[in-house]
């Protein structure tokens, strides 16, 4: 596995007519990562993944692809870049391996074994003599992923894979995608506001809001930085009010009190409740939704 990021997206600007929809985000997927690329509405996450296909150019800034510069080296590249931004079209009356043959005519450095591995790759060995008509949304969706996988890519940006599947279908292609990642040191980014999706998908995001990347960093760190411990105590007032006296206390479910996680002062806390008559019934780190943090972040309603 090379140690080249899959990704960088070095202080991108982008302007068009004489707005600024991207104000200077930097970020980098590194190879076998799963990168979760997150925003409100109109936050300039399609801008961005039109930046990272070379469909529109940065106004300044440098997008690499492993280590190919998207507007000096197109061609090596887009080599590197397997994309889904839209629903593929597929030929319906052909088989999966048809349609997946059709594509790879158009690239002669593509073997015909190729088509075998991807059609295995995305778990479509089984049916991929089938007639694309008789597929399920979720199979459409990988055969399209296996179409992107033909080049062998480094890179494979989905938008909204989940969008428009069922349940089941939302948890399959979840599981197909952090298969993928990893395999052949693929690197996936996927764009979404699903963010429960994302949190159980992503290594890693990124969060933009009006055209900034707000944060970076794994879902476990971006998480852990809002943990908190709630308590079940009694008297509540009296321990809400001791509390108090140390850290924030807001107000967890019920009768219970939250304060955020402070690794090196909850044992005196709690210490400081018993022996001013408090009984601790229950105290429990509680990590947050991404949502919650993202809402906190982006200070408003995601779609
Ligand atoms: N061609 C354009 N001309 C003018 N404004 C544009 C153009 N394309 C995008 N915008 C504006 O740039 C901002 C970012 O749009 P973008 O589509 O990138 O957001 P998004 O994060 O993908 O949102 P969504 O999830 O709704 O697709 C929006 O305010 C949009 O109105």
């Amino acid at each position: 596995m090379t140690d080249v990021p899959a990704l960088q997206v070095i202080d991108v600007h982008k302007k068009i007519g004489k707005k600024e929809i991207i104000k200077g985000i930097s970020f980098e997927v590194r190879p076998g990562e799963v990168f979760g690329f997150l925003g409100p509405n109109g936050a300039g996450k399609t801008t961005t993944i039109r930046m990272l296909t070379g469909l529109i150019r940065p106004t300044s800034g440098k997008i690499l692809i492993a280590g190919k510069n998207v507007q000096t080296e197109f061609t090596e590249a887009m080599k590197n870049l397997g994309c889904i931004v839209e629903n593929p079209e597929m030929y319906p009356y052909l088989t999966g391996y048809e349609n997946l043959e059709y594509f790879a005519r158009m690239d002669p450095s593509i073997p015909k074994k190729r088509i075998d591995e991807v059609a295995e790759l995305v778990d479509l060995s089984a049916r991929i003599h089938d007639k694309v008509k008789t597929y399920s949304l979720g199979m459409r969706q990988r055969l399209g992923i296996a179409q992107a996988l033909l080049g062998n890519p480094k890179l494979l940006i989905l938008d909204e894979p989940t969008n428009g599947l069922d349940p089941a279908g939302i948890r399959e292609m979840r599981e197909f995608i952090r298969s993928l990642a990893g395999k052949e040191g693929m690197s996936v980014l996927v764009s979404s506001h699903l963010l429960g999706e994302v949190q159980l998908m992503c290594d890693k995001v990124a969060i933009i809001n009006e055209g900034k990347v707000i944060r970076t960093g794994s879902v476990h760190e971006l998480l852990a930085e809002k943990e908190r411990i709630f308590w079940k105590a009694e008297p509540l007032e009296k321990a809400r009010a001791l509390l108090a006296e140390e850290t924030q206390v807001t107000e967890g479910e019920g009768c219970i009190l939250a304060t955020p996680y402070d690794e090196g002062r909850i044992a005196g806390w709690n210490r400081k409740l018993v022996e001013n008559g408090v009984e601790v019934k229950e105290m429990k780190a509680v990590l947050p939704a991404l949502e919650d943090l993202f809402l906190d972040l982006t200070g408003g309603e995601h779609r």
